[in-house]
């Protein structure tokens, strides 16, 4: 018997009123797999995202997670690391780390423990512990988010614009740390990013929506040589191609 993929979709259809958003979107993503999704704006990305989370209903299609059809319980599999990092500014850093862990009744001083263990992961020392989030940069506090997102050690981790904001060397700073630790963990990753140098740090497959379709699905390393003059256009950035844009 062959492993089912980790993450298997199959004719996701999302409409908004008249807007079709996505339109039957087929896609396999195999377990330790790190697939990145690109596409202009409003192409969807969010939309699949949240419909994968089950934050969004689709109209048609499925979705898959070990061979299983979607149930609440697929939540503990996630982590996320949401734009802006979204920490709660009420508690101090190790209780942001350690959100699910302390809802689950672990005990706080182990709770703790493994929250300053994750803070050490991504680079932050045990002092960040007690500050509260206002008092980190954004770089730190992108690191703190990362830190949570990895915490309950889940098997599958979703990136939202990990980089938005942050400076081109912290930029790199934190995608080689969401690659390594994916590969360190083993997890499947699913991240969006508008950022090309993130798609090369972090992907090893790529996926671009257009239309509410995917346009070009394939392994980062061909993404230069690929023949698809959509796919073209959003790596170099070229206001002049098919992509239609507003002026
Ligand atoms: N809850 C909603 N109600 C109505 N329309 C929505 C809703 N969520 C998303 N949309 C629409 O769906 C389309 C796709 O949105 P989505 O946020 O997925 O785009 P995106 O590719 O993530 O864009 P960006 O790169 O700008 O973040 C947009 O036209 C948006 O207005």
């Amino acid at each position: 018997m062959t492993t089912p993929p980790k993450i298997a979709l199959r004719g996701l259809s999302k409409s908004f009123g008249p807007k079709s958003v996505l339109d039957g979107i087929t896609l396999d993503i195999a377990t330790g797999e790190s697939l990145v999704v690109i596409g202009g704006s409003g192409s969807g990305k969010s939309v699949l995202l949240k419909c994968i989370l089950g934050l969004i209903t689709p109209d048609a299609g499925t979705i898959q997670i070990d061979g299983a059809d979607n149930t609440a319980d697929f939540l503990d599999k996630f982590g996320m690391l949401f734009q802006g990092a979204a920490l709660f500014d009420s508690m101090p850093v190790w209780q942001n780390v350690a959100f699910r862990l302390l809802q689950t009744r672990m005990p706080r001083k182990d709770a703790r423990e493994l929250a300053i263990e994750k803070l050490r992961r991504v680079g932050l020392n045990p002092d960040t512990a007690d500050l509260y989030p206002s008092e980190l940069s954004g770089g730190m506090q992108k690191r703190a988010g990362l830190a949570r997102a990895i915490a309950a050690s889940p098997e599958i981790i979703f990136f939202d614009e990990p980089t938005t904001g942050l400076d081109p060397i912290m930029s790199g700073v934190i995608n080689d740390l969401v690659r390594e630790i994916s590969t360190e963990m083993g997890a499947t990753t699913v991240t969006i990013t508008h950022d090309m140098s993130s798609v090369r740090a972090i992907a090893s497959t790529v996926a671009m929506l257009h239309n509410g379709k995917i346009r070009w699905h394939g392994p980062v390393s061909a993404i230069d040589t690929a023949d698809d003059p959509y796919l073209h256009q959003f790596i170099s950035g070229s206001p002049t191609g098919p992509i239609e844009t507003l002026r």
